[in-house]
């Protein structure tokens, strides 16, 4: 017998096309890490991955040095690529990865529970949409499964409402530590909006005026990805741009999972283990008039080891209408938005084959 674990299926809940809520069951990625063959549902046959340039500008950003040529870089480096590593970040290394782990540690803990431990530890929630325990964007029966489990949780502000406080009572110390790492990070993130800002000479307020720099919305996500038997078949997450302002990930175990398509061509990003990259999201890209575009990337599994990540997705409240900020550019290419509309759209329509979702927000 190939595979000696029981299966257990999450239940994904979603709105189809007539309206009616549907349920469907979707393994639990982690049950299926000892088969030799991957199921059928979850081949995706990604497109090839190209060597990443040699001689590309990808040079990590030190926040200690965030003045004028390190701002210039930051500029370069976020409209060749929408993404950045950091580098000085200033985050006390207790909170991510010191022998006692702490944020990787909490998370690899959470994930080695057995299911129905994880599940009961994990709170209800009332929305169907992408938090939880459980799996994003399944639409349809026939959509193929992405190679990955994760848990997702409303952060900040404080006490966030509509029953999505979904955090997880084991490992006891889940929240708090993952807590402590998001209040640090807030400070990293509204001088990282700033530092965006100056890099594409705009007024340094030009984004953080529609972020409350204290209770802005902070979602986090848990990802794991089990190693896989076929990674030349398979996705840990299939091809999309986020739809937040600005993503900061954390991968810890091991690396080259992220891959960004440019220029026609899939590269992996070259991001060493336990440390910061940024990822710029579609919110930030209609703030920026288009001058900082979110990128397009998808994530690739390994067959030998198993790869975690935190995601934190910062944005500005939902009632929030953002608009583009016009630099020395003639027009504006993006139309104002209302935070929680172009998120409901991006979540309807998402996955999608191609980068599509932005259009909801741009001028035709
Ligand atoms: O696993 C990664 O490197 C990226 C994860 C990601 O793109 C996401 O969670 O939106
Ligand atoms: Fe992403």
């Amino acid at each position: 017998m190939e595979n000696t674990k029981k299966v257990n299926y999450h239940e994904s809940k979603f709105i189809n096309q007539n309206g009616i809520q549907q349920t469907i069951m979707i393994p639990v990625v982690q049950d299926l890490a000892e088969l030799k063959t991957l199921p059928e549902n979850f081949i995706q046959n990604p497109a090839a991955t190209h060597p990443f340039p040699p001689n590309a500008s990808f040079e990590p950003i030190d926040m200690v040095k965030i003045q004028s040529r390190e701002i210039r870089k930051l500029g370069r480096v976020c409209e060749d690529w929408g993404m950045f590593i950091i580098e000085n970040h200033g985050l006390d290394p207790r909170l991510l990865h010191d022998r006692r782990g702490r944020a990787a540690e909490v998370v690899k803990r959470f994930f080695e529970l057995p299911f129905e431990e994880k599940k009961s530890s994990v709170g209800t929630y009332t929305s169907a949409d992408n938090m939880g325990y459980g799996r994003n964007f399944v639409k349809s029966e026939d959509q193929p499964l992405d190679w990955i489990d994760r848990l997702a949780m409303k952060a900040a502000p404080e006490g966030a409402s509509d029953g999505l406080c979904v955090w997880p009572t084991n490992p006891p110390n889940f929240r708090s530590v993952i807590e402590k790492y998001v209040k640090a990070t807030r400070k990293l993130m509204n001088e990282l909006l700033q530092a965006l800002a100056k890099a594409i000479s705009l007024d340094k307020q030009s984004f953080s005026q529609y972020f409350n720099p204290n209770t802005s919305e902070i979602n986090v996500r848990v990802n794991y990805y089990p190693p896989c038997p076929r990674p030349d078949l398979a996705l840990g997450i299939t091809p999309h741009t986020d739809a937040s302002a600005l993503t900061l990930l954390m991968q810890f175990e091991s690396s080259n999972g992220l891959q960004v398509f440019k220029d026609d061509h899939w590269l992996t990003v070259p991001w060493p283990c336990n440390t910061l990259l940024v990822n710029l999201g579609d919110l930030m890209e209609i703030m920026s008039n288009g001058r900082l575009k979110s990128p397009w990337h998808r994530v690739m599994t390994q067959s030998e080891m198993g790869r975690s990540l935190i995601a934190l997705f910062y944005n500005p409240p939902a009632q929030v209408e953002i608009g583009p900020v016009k630099g020395e550019e003639a027009m504006e290419e993006y139309k104002k938005v209302v935070v929680k509309e172009y998120l409901k759209h991006f979540y309807k329509v998402s996955p999608t084959a191609s980068k599509v979702a932005i259009m909801y927000a741009k001028v035709n």
